[in-house]
Parts: structure tokens; sequence; C-alpha cells
């Protein structure tokens, strides 16, 4: 079967009253998954207004006692470091890196399963291995997560429904752009980058009165960062069991402006209500590593877009590789049957694999059954860990004026309705008199409060507030397009959202690499995992996709070097099954409720997905 892309280039010309979801492939792929209920959208992950404002109250603060925050690396900053507490007792695949073995195992059978960036990373980083492997795909198309569209707005013009902006710091997901022969473009080379946060009266509220405001709780995170550096078990335990709410009321950040902007924030970045984060996450965006007090800012920068839009990354990544991808075959079961891993899959199917590399998002894993002995730690993962919430409402405009306002890649803050606005195009900027689109971006509870809505209401109502801090914001177009990732039956929500106590149980399980020299997989036994929800240093991103799909082939490629630790699983070398608990329940996932705090936000299945008008 061939492989099948999303829609990028269906529009020669600007057509508003058809979807590029009409072509007959992507209905295609959505009836067959869900026949009624189809769907996608898709917005951007990152804070960046956030950390740039407690960044600077921070940085206030320091320079107020002398002290001025150190730059991070230039490849970010892993929480390995902040995790190395609990590492100890991981229970992951201890990764050598020894391309020599890598060849000794090729014809090892590998197949993979999804085909968003985590997965067709995998997949070619498996075949330069000289793995035996095939890539099995649920949709109809590849991509999964990543889905550019282009013609809507304007004729060429990109845009992003799912995963658009990569950081500085994000070097893999940039170099496979490059490699890929793809561009990236600099956003901040339109000059500007201003955030505008729209204030509790509808006016801008000046960032340097925000950064004032935040100076106080900005003080207790960096006290609490210099602790969770001193003595990262017991500290991270303690955080990691408050939410952002929780935090900020011990604290005594009152309700107003700047409590908003850190609320809205939390919204965007984990899709999560700030009752239902963790406020570990807010020293992670703060961090004090080995003494000195760090700043992302320079490097969460949301910088870069690939020109065209993100779904070419996927689309690149495919093409060579078409003979090993099989779409339309959604994974249903996984049983062992000796040494062997047998999948079954919903049509009937069956394939035989060494190794299976599961690159789904943890709540479609949940939907398969797995009768494989997995580590009690594994299930409870696989059971309680969900996405966020987010989704994007785009709506179109004849002329451009944020461009003067916010500049190339500034945004607007808001606390009621959306959590953030910025420009759409995945593309080169046109000139700002020419037709473009905002992204107005609804996290967390604002999603499901407006799932009924009719998205012209929101268009309406959106470009009414934007246009208190826009100057000349013109009517809308009538051009809208608006995503559903959360009733998505092959996503079900946007990206990774960590509850409070589920970053220090679970850490132990991502993947980690440190300094590019060892690496922990994601796995047990021949069961590997990847994607984005999985990445200790990037999790939510395309990078972490693409870096634990990388990882996950070296492990399925290595494994019988690794040693296996920690949570119940044996270390079976290259024997698979050897020690393996004969007695651990199987697949008792589905059966367990939730074991979490969170609240549930997901939305209820809304029919009318994608719309356009
Ligand atoms: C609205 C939104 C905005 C975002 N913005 C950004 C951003 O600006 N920057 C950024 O870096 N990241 C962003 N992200 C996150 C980014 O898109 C994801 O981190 C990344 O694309 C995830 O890739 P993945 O391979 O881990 O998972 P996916 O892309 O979800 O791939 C999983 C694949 O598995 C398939 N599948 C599911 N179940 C089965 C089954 N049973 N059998 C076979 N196949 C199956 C799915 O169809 C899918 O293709 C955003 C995401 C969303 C939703």
């Amino acid at each position: 079967m061939p492989v099948c892309f999303y829609s990028r280039g269906d529009f020669d010309t600007i057509a508003p009253t058809r979807s590029p979801f009409q072509s007959p492939d992507i209905l295609k792929s959505f009836e067959g998954a869900a026949p009624g209920r189809g769907t996608k959208g898709g917005t951007m992950r990152g804070a960046i207004g956030l950390w740039r404002a407690l960044d600077q109250a921070r940085a206030r603060n320091l320079e107020a006692a002398g002290e001025a925050p150190a730059a991070v690396g230039r490849d970010g900053i892993s929480r390995r470091t902040l995790l190395a507490a609990l590492g100890g007792g991981a229970a992951g695949l201890v990764l050598p890196r020894s391309p020599a073995f890598a060849r000794a195992q090729s014809r090892r059978k590998v197949i993979v399963i999804g085909g968003g960036l985590a997965g067709l990373t995998a997949l070619r980083r498996l075949r330069a291995l000289g793995a035996d492997a095939t890539l099995y795909e649920a949709r109809q198309a590849i991509g999964g997560r990543t889905r550019s569209v282009t013609g809507v707005f304007a004729p060429g013009y990109a845009f992003d429904e799912g995963g658009q902006l990569v950081n500085s710091d994000h070097g893999e997901m940039r170099r496979l752009v490059r490699d890929l022969g793809l561009r990236l473009i600099d956003r901040s080379a339109a000059g500007g980058g201003r955030e505008v946060q729209i204030g509790r009266d509808g006016a801008a509220v000046p960032e340097a009165a925000l950064a004032e405001a935040l100076r106080g709780i900005a003080a207790t995170i960096t006290a609490d960062s210099d602790r969770l550096d001193r003595d990262y078990e017991s500290v991270a335990r303690e955080i990691d069991a408050l939410s952002v709410s929780a935090y900020l009321d011990r604290h005594g950040l009152a309700r107003g402006d700047a409590r908003d902007a850190l609320e809205a924030g939390v919204r965007t970045e984990y899709g999560l209500e700030p009752e239902e984060a963790s406020a570990l996450e807010l020293l992670f965006n703060l961090p004090t590593v080995d003494g000195r007090r760090l700043t992302r800012l320079s490097l969460s920068d949301e910088r870069y877009l690939v020109e065209g839009g993100t779904g070419r990354v996927a689309e690149a990544l495919a093409r060579p590789m078409t003979s090993s991808i099989r779409t339309g075959k959604r994974l249903d079961r996984i049983e062992m049957v000796g040494g062997t891993v047998r999948l079954r899959f919903t049509d009937g199917e069956e394939a035989d694999a060494d190794r299976v590399i599961l690159a789904l998002p943890a709540p479609l894993l949940r939907e398969i059954r797995i009768d494989a002995p997995l580590p009690p730690l594994w299930r409870e993962l696989i059971d309680e860990v969900r996405l966020g919430a987010n989704e994007k409402v785009i709506v179109g405009y004849d002329r451009q004026p944020w461009r003067h306002t916010l500049g190339g890649d500034g945004a607007i803050w808001a606390s009621e309705g959306f959590s953030e606005a910025w420009d759409a195009a995945s593309a080169r900027l046109g000139a700002a008199d020419r037709p473009g689109a905002l992204t107005y971006f609804l996290g967390g509870a604002q999603v499901a409060a407006e799932a009924r809505t009719d998205t012209a209401v929101l268009r309406d109502r959106y470009t009414a507030m934007a246009a208190r801090v826009v100057p000349g914001l013109p009517q809308p177009n009538g051009r809208v397009r608006r995503t559903r990732w959360g009733d998505d039956p092959l996503t079900r929500g946007a990206y990774i959202g960590f509850c409070p106590g589920q970053l220090t149980r679970f850490g132990s399980l991502l993947t980690v690499e440190e300094e590019g020299q060892a690496a922990r997989a994601s796995g047990a036994g021949p069961l590997l995992f990847a994607g984005e929800w999985l990445s200790d240093a990037w999790p939510g991103y395309m990078n972490g996709a693409v870096q634990t799909g990388r990882v996950a082939a070296e492990a399925a490629m290595h494994v019988s070097q690794v040693a296996l630790r920690g949570s119940g699983a044996a270390a079976p070398g290259d024997t698979l099954n050897a020690g393996w608990a004969a007695s651990d329940p199987i697949n008792p996932v589905l059966s367990r409720g939730r074991a979490s705090g969170c609240l549930d936000t997901h939305l209820p299945g809304v029919p009318g997905l994608v719309t356009d008008r």
C-alpha cells in the first residue's frame, strides 16, 4: 500500500469552503479509525512568555543580590541532572554506544508501531543499523501530531495544526530538518519578539510591570530550585506532591495579572489547569544545577519554523522508506510466543518480531492488550499518564497588523477564552498588508469549556480580545480552521502533562541521554517505548519524539548488551523471557481505574471536527 501524506499542497488557490480533510485519503484514515468521529487539530507547545517573565523576575532578584544567571549549554538542560537521585533505581535499558555491536545484530527483526516523528525516526535509525524493520501505522497517513496545510488562508500560505515551533535547544530536530534537505525559518529575523498580556481590564499589561509583580514568587522558586539542587530526592517528592495552584497559594501569589500570566503559561505548556499540573515543572523551568542558577531564556525560544510546515519532516522521513511502512494497520494485541513477540492488528493480520518499538501516545497504549510481562511500574505509567488538552482556532484576516505589534515571534497572552495567540504562518512572512492568520491556542479547561461553542462565535470573541492590544486588527475574513486533537481517536489529547506525583514516580522510566555518551531507553525486555511523553529532557516536543525514537532503535539493536534494572524486571541478556514473571497479570491496564488525583478534562465526543468557514 502506498504511504499517504497529509494534505500539504491540496490547495493551489484560496478555497474557503473546501477542507483538505475532504481529501479521500484523509477522510478514509479517520473514518477507518472511528466511524463518524474523525478529527484533528493541533497547536504549538510552548509558553515562552511565562518563562520569560519569570526569568526576568528572577534576573532582577539576582541582580539585586549582585549575581547573574548562567547560560544553559547548546544541548539544553537535561532533567537527568535533576532526576539523578531517582534515576538510580531505573527500570530501563542502559544503552552502551557501540556501533560494532549493532552490526552484529543486523537482520534482527524489529517492528515499529506508530508513524509519528518518534516511529519514523526509529525506523530510519533501524534501517541505518541494518535491521529488518517494518513500521505499522493505524491511519492511512503518516505524521501523527504533525500536520501541515497549505492554501487555506492565502495561496502558498502553510500552517501547522499540530507541532510547529522548534527551540534553539532542539538540536536533534534541527539537525534532522537539515539532513532531510528542508529549511528552518528563523522567526526572530523579522524582529520584534514582543509578548503582550491582556490584563484583567482588557488592556495590555506592561512586561516590566509583570516581571516586577513576579519577583516574589520567582525568589521562592529560586530558593526551592537551590534546595532541589542540594537534595534532589526529598525536595523533588515534596514539590511534586503539590499542584502549581497549591504552590502559588502556599506562597501567597494573589489573584491578579501576574498569577494569570503564570496560569496561562501552564495551560499552554502542559494542557492542564494549574490545579492539575505538578509544581515541580516550575522549578525545572528556573533551574539551579550544581549551584548555578541557569537561564533558559535564550534557548527555549520558539525561534524556528520548518518552511512549509512540520508535516514535511514526516513526509521526507517516510519517502525513502515507503517499502517498509504499512498504513491502515492498527495494533490491537501483543503476546509472547516463545521468545518472539506476536502482534495482532484489528484487521486480523499477524506479524512476529524479535523486538517491538511502541511509538504511540500514552492513551493509545492503554487500548492495546499487552499479554506480555511488563514490570508493574510500567503498567501504572501506561494506565495513568495522559495528554493535556490543547487546541488551535486559526483565524484568517486580510491584513496582518500584529506584525507591527508583536514582530515575527511575539505572542498575545490571555487568561480567559484562549491562552496564547501568535502568527500562524509556517512560511516566510509576506508583507503585512497581505492576508494572513493568527493561531489562538486554548489550553486546559478552556478546551472543554469551548468544545460546543460555535467556531464563528469563538472567532469573533477572540478577534475582539486581540483587537484591544493589536491596533488596526481587521474583522476576520471568513477563513477559519479549528482542531480537535482531544477527540481524535488516535491521539486523545495534545501532549504530555504530568500531574502531581507522576514525575517522581515515573522519572525512572523516561528516556535519558547524558552528554551523548550513554542512554537509557524506555522499555522492558523486547518491548521498547518511544514518543514525546517519554523524553526526559524534551517532553511534549517534536525534539523529544525524535530523540526517543532514535534511542529506542539503538536499544532494539543493542539490547543483549543491555542491563535491565529495577522495578521487578529481570535482566534477561539476550534470552528475552528468562526471569520474566509468569504471574504478571495479563493486561490489567484497561480494567484498572485512574490512580492519580488528576482531574479529567478530556472532551466528550463532539462531532464536527475541523471547521472551514
Ligand atoms: C496542538 C499541538 C501543538 C503542538 N505544538 C508543538 C510545537 O510547537 N513544538 C513542538 O516541538 N511540539 C509541539 N507539539 C507536540 C508534537 O506535535 C508532538 O510532540 C510530536 O509530534 C509527537 O510525535 P510522536 O511520534 O511521539 O506521536 P504521534 O505523532 O502522536 O504519533 C503516534 C502515531 O501512532 C499512531 N497510532 C496510534 N495508535 C496506534 C495503533 N494502535 N496502531 C498503530 N498506530 C497507532 C497514530 O496514528 C500516530 O500516527 C504540539 C502538539 C499538538 C497536538
